[in-house]
């Protein structure tokens, strides 16, 4: 019988050829939605045709969806989406925000596990779309020796479209592994004491530093079909739900604080109120001159924030007679961010640790 926890490399009673047997250990892989390799036509093209022809993002048959997808949107979305990329990219890096952000929140979720268990416990990161690939990471997990495996979507809420995906992918990727490894998926953590902290200290900060206080702090979530919440996703409810956590946290009245729902896209209904109306709504009707803006569903800023809440939406609020506007950045590696995620991960390892 195999023994992985034994040091040796072969177990003793093996012939010659028997494979090497590296000392058991624990991967904890952290997953976030993936990012193009570049913003040129081809490296957006290669990104968006895996993430839009996945069914838990788009859930149109294929025959109907397909053909719309390579014939017409793929061949404009491309064209668009990459000059916004190319707007917020990392040029020093040569990657996106997404990428850059996700490997320093990696770097310091694995010093604070080394600190913990030393050896141990080894953590990395993979991406449901594009690079590094989901596959390439348990592959390399398991030749590490992990016996265990710790899958974390970084999603705070449950979408099917997002931590659902990410599992799949997880899944599929461990149907290709002779010895497969004991697993477990992390639940989602939006109503997590720690994360809702860990907000509430960015948003009293941004606050701090503003010369005039917002009249009202615009929580914008990405958004899903309407039809999603119809068929069952509990996303909109755990979105609900932090606002309110956070406003109770803040100790705020409800009108010091709202939701709204962005990144829309294609001509179905999506959860309302979308931000980019909503914005412009409340300068020119509520008479909301002064706002701010986070985005508590994203870990990490990325295209979503950076280019369409921080240009898009900040203009359809400026045109509609705003008048300040600040966006809020992600938690990305922010000292509670991350401790947040770690205490997370720990109540997940629990008996395994
Ligand atoms: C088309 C349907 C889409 C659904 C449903 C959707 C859900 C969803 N997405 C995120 C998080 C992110 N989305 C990001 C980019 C992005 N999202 C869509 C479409 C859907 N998302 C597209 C087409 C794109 C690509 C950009 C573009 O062309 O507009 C990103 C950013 C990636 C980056 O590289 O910066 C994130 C993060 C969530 C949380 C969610 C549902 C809950
Ligand atoms: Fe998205
Ligand atoms: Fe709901």
């Amino acid at each position: 019988m195999l023994d992985a926890s034994a040091t040796a490399t072969r177990p003793a009673h093996a012939p010659t050829d028997h494979p090497k047997i590296k000392p058991a250990k624990i991967g904890v892989l952290l997953a976030n939605l993936g990012t193009p390799d570049n913003y040129d036509y081809w490296s957006m093209r290669r990104y968006l045709n895996e993430f839009l022809s996945d069914r838990r993002v788009i859930d149109y048959s294929p025959w109907l969806w397909q053909p719309l997808l390579q014939l017409v949107i793929l061949s404009k979305r491309p064209f668009s989406s990459g000059e916004a990329y190319k707007s917020i990219w990392n040029e020093a890096q040569g990657e996106s925000p997404l990428m850059t952000i996700t490997k320093d929140q990696t770097a310091k979720i694995a010093e604070a596990m080394q600190a913990a268990h030393g050896d141990g416990v080894m953590v990395d990161f993979c991406m449901r779309y594009g690079n590094p690939s989901t596959k390439s990471k348990v592959r390399e997990m398991i030749e590490a020796g992990c016996r265990k495996i710790l899958f974390f979507p970084l999603y705070p809420h449950y979408a099917g479209a997002t931590s659902a995906t990410a599992n799949d992918q997880f899944f599929r990727a461990l149907m290709d592994e002779k010895w497969q490894p004991t697993v477990r998926t992390v639940d989602p953590y939006f109503e997590h004491p720690l994360y809702i902290e860990a907000l509430a200290t960015s948003i009293e900060r941004a606050y701090g530093e503003m010369a005039e206080e917002p009249d009202i702090l615009v929580c914008s979530y990405h958004g899903v079909p309407q039809r999603y919440l119809m068929e069952g996703d509990p996303y909109h409810c755990q979105c609900q739900k932090t606002t309110r956590l956070l406003k109770e946290r803040l100790g705020w009245a409800d009108d010091k604080i709202t939701t709204t729902f962005q990144s829309r896209f294609g001509p179905e209904e999506w959860l309302k109120p979308y931000t980019v109306e909503e914005v412009a709504r409340l300068a020119s009707e509520d008479g909301k001159k002064k706002i701010a803006v986070c985005a508590p569903a994203f870990s990490a800023d990325c295209i979503e924030t950076l280019e369409e809440i921080n240009e898009e939406i900040k203009e359809s609020f400026e045109h509609a007679g705003g008048e300040s506007f600040t966006y809020i950045p992600c938690l990305n590696d922010d000292a509670a961010h991350i401790e947040a995620l770690v205490a997370v991960i720990e109540e997940n390892l629990r008996g395994w640790t």
